[in-house]
């Protein structure tokens, strides 16, 4: 049953068929009004398709999804390709997102993300971290009710990451709005969400980060990047979940 007051967005059981491969199966999941749940799983388990088809940009083959009506989202891309030949400042880039916005409203939102400063700067100048705020910026200048993010803090520093999952916190604070975000950064991302989706093609386990972290199935996929943690000499390999379908 959907509770329509919170409940912003709601896939369920979500199949996902393309070019005779199954990206998606059995994929369930709800995102509500000032809530943080975060997408974690292994290189190509579907994390973009996931998002792709939760912003409605691919059409499920199978299950359903719910927005709840007049729902606003405010996306923030994985890769941003800008033509290293072509001048463009901050202002303009955000200019180009949200017609009808004057610098005013550019330079409250830069404010907003710590990225004020580099409001005249050309974009193919800023560093990862002043390029993650700035599109940060660009996705919440549509005033979103929920903020789709995937991979908002790559291309930062370690510093950086902690400082960009914890203003993701206080934008949801002071907004109140949902976040649907993909991570690979296991360890940092756990103290910022509420929800983990622990996707490989299906959900391998869901939940805070409290149940997700001692899953079998998370332990599985992860448990060799913890024992990486401990023993930087060890090799081992990337795995994929091996739960039983
Ligand atoms: N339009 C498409 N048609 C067919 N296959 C696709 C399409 N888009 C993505 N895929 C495949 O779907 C799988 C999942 O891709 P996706 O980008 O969602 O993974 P991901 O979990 O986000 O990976 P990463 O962590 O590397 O970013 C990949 O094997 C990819 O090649």
């Amino acid at each position: 049953m959907t509770d329509t007051n919170s409940t912003l967005i709601q896939a369920t059981d979500i199949y996902l068929e393309l070019g005779g491969n199954v990206l998606l199966e059995a994929v369930s999941f709800a995102v509500r009004s000032g809530e943080i749940v975060t997408v974690i799983g292994p290189n190509g388990a579907g994390k973009t398709t996931l998002l792709r088809v939760a912003l409605e940009l691919l059409r499920p083959s199978a299950g359903t999804l719910y927005h709840r009506p007049q729902l606003t989202i405010g996306y923030m891309p994985q890769r941003l390709q800008l033509d290293p030949t072509f001048p463009l400042s901050v202002k303009r880039f955000l200019s180009f997102a949200r017609k009808g916005c004057d610098a005013t409203a550019f330079r409250t939102v830069l404010k907003e993300t710590g990225a004020d400063h580099v409001i005249d700067a050309a974009m193919q100048h800023l560093s990862g971290g002043e390029l993650q705020r700035v599109l940060l910026s660009r996705a919440l200048l549509r005033q979103p009710d929920l903020l789709v993010l995937d991979e908002p803090v790559q291309g930062v520093d370690v510093h950086g990451q902690v400082e960009l999952y914890q203003l993701i916190g206080k934008i949801r604070d002071e907004r109140n709005c949902g976040v649907l975000m993909v991570s690979h950064d296991l360890h940092l991302v756990m103290a910022a969400t509420d929800r983990v989706l622990c996707l490989n093609r299906h959900i391998c386990c869901s939940g805070t980060p409290a149940v997700v972290t001692s899953d079998p199935e998370y332990l599985k996929m992860y448990g060799h990047l913890a024992l990486y943690q401990h023993d930087r000499t060890h090799h081992h390999d990337h795995g994929g979940c091996s739960c039983d379908r």
